[in-house]
C-alpha cells in the first residue's frame, strides 16, 4: 500500500509510554514543541508516573545530574487525542500487541508509527508460507499489528542509549546515545529523512541506517547472546563471561544470530571477538537481568522467541539461542508476576 506523504507543515507527535526510552524522547520533543517541524506533542503514561507527570511535569536527570522539569500533555486514554501525524512508541515489545487497536485509531490516514524497541520489530516482514509476508507470531500474535496498523507506515528505530525511570515523574537519561532509523530495501526513505531532521533538531544524535536490517540485526546479536546470558548467570556479561564455557556459550549465540542475519541479508560488521571485548569491558546490566531482579516480565518472545522464528523460517540453526530461550521461558513460568 501506498501511504500518502505526511503533511507540509509541523508534525503532531504522541509518544505511546513515556517511560525510560519514552520519557527521554518526549522531554526532548515537548521542549522543541511549536518550533521547526515539531506540532503539538503528547504522551501516554499510566499509573503514579502519568499521574506525577500531570502533577509536576516530566522530570529529566540528565547525565550530569542536573533535573530539567519539561511541561507535556499527558493521559493514559489514547481516544481522548486528536489522530496523530506520528506516533512514537517505547513500550516492551511484549506490550505493544494488546494496543492494535488504539495505536491504529490514533494515527492519522498518512500517519507514521516509530516502534522503538529491542527485540525483532512486529512490522519485521517473513515469509507467510503461503506466498505473501507477515510478522512474528512472537511479537504480533494473531497478525493484530500487521493488520490493523500496517508495516508501511512503521519507520524502524533502534535506541542505542541508557535510561531508566526510578521513581514516578522522573526519567534519568544515564547514558547519552543515539537512534538509529531506517526503512528495508526498496521502500521509500523520504519520511525517514524528515524524521531524522525533525529529531536531530530536538538535540538529538539520529543515525539513518541502510539497510535497516544491518543495525536491526547487529543489535540482535548484543541482545540475544548477552541479554540471555546475563539472565540466565543472573550476572553481568563482564562477570560471567570470565567462564571459559559461558564466553563459549555467549559466542555461539552470536555466531547463531550472525547466520540468521545473513540469510536476512543484513551484515553485521563487528566480529564476535570484538562484541564480547566490549562486553567483557562494561560492567553493564543488560536490560533483560534489570527487568528480572526488578520482578518485571523480561522480553523473550520479542527478543529471543522471535530471532528462532526468524531462524526457523530460513532454515537456520540456533540451538544455542533455542536452549537460551527455553531456559529463560522455564525461569519466568517460575516466578510470581
Ligand atoms: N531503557 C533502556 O536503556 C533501553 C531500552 N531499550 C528498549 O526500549 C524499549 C522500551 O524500554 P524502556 O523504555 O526501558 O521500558 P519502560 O518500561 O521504562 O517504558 C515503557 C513504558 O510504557 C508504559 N506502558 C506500557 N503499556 C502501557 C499502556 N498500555 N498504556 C500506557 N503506558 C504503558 C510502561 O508503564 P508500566 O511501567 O506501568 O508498565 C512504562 O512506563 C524496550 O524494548 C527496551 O528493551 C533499548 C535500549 C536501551
Ligand atoms: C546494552 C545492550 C546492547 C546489551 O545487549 C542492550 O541493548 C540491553 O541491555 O538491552
Amino acid at each position: 500500500m501506498t501511504l500518502p506523504p505526511l503533511p507540509d507543515r509541523p508534525l503532531n507527535i504522541c509518544v505511546y509510554g513515556a517511560g525510560a526510552i519514552g520519557g527521554v524522547i518526549a522531554a526532548h520533543l515537548a521542549k522543541a514543541s511549536g518550533t521547526g517541524d515539531v506540532g503539538q506533542v503528547s504522551v501516554i503514561a499510566r499509573g503514579p508516573h502519568l499521574a506525577a507527570i500531570q502533577a509536576d511535569g516530566l522530570r529529566l536527570r540528565k547525565p550530569d545530574g542536573e533535573i530539567e522539569v519539561i511541561e507535556v500533555a499527558a493521559t493514559d486514554d489514547p481516544a481522548t487525542l486528536p489522530e496523530q501525524d506520528v506516533v512514537i512508541t517505547a513500550l516492551k515489545g511484549h506490550q505493544i500487541p494488546p494496543l492494535a487497536k488504539p495505536l491504529a485509531a490514533l494515527l492519522a490516514p498518512h500517519g507514521r508509527i516509530l516502534p522503538v524497541v529491542n527485540g525483532v520489530p512486529w512490522w519485521y516482514p517473513i515469509p507467510d508460507g503461503q506466498g505473501g509476508q507477515k510478522g512474528t507470531e512472537e511479537v504480533d500474535p494473531g497478525g493484530a499489528l500487521w493488520r490493523e496498523i500496517g508495516p508501511e507506515r512503521a519507520i524502524g528505530s533502534i535506541a542505542y542509549l541508557g535510561a531508566s525511570n526510578p521513581e514516578p515523574g522522573l526519567i534519568s537519561y544515564d547514558i547519552e546515545g543515539y537512534l538509529d532509523l531506517g526503512r528495508l530495501p526498496g521502500q521509500d526513505r523520504s519520511d525517514v529523512a524528515r524524521m531524522a531532521e525533525l529529531l536531530r533538531a530536538t538535540g538529538w544524535m539520529i543515525r539513518e541506517t541502510e539497510p535497516f536490517q544491518d543495525a536491526l540485526w547487529t543489535k540482535m546479536m548484543s541482545n540475544c547472546a548477552l541479554n540471555s546470558v546475563a539472565a540466565i548467570t543472573r550476572t553481568a556479561n563482564a562477570k560471567n563471561l570470565k567462564s571459559q564455557p559461558i564466553y563459549d556459550f555467549t559466542a555461539a549465540i552470536m555466531e547463531e544470530v550472525r547466520a540468521i542475519a545473513a540469510a536476512e541479508g543484513a551484515e553485521i560488521k563487528m566480529t564476535t571477538e570484538k562484541r564480547l571485548e566490549l562486553a567483557q569491558r562494561n560492567a553493564f546490566k543488560p536490560s533483560t537481568l534489570q527487568d528480572l531482579e526488578k520482578g518485571r516480565p523480561m522480553e523473550i518472545e520479542p527478543i529471543f522467541a522471535a530471532a528462532v522464528a526468524v531462524g526457523k523460517a530460513r532454515d537456520v540453526p540456533c540451538p544455542s539461542l533455542e536452549l537460551a530461550t527455553e531456559i529463560l521461558r522455564a525461569v519466568e513460568r517460575s516466578r510470581d508476576l
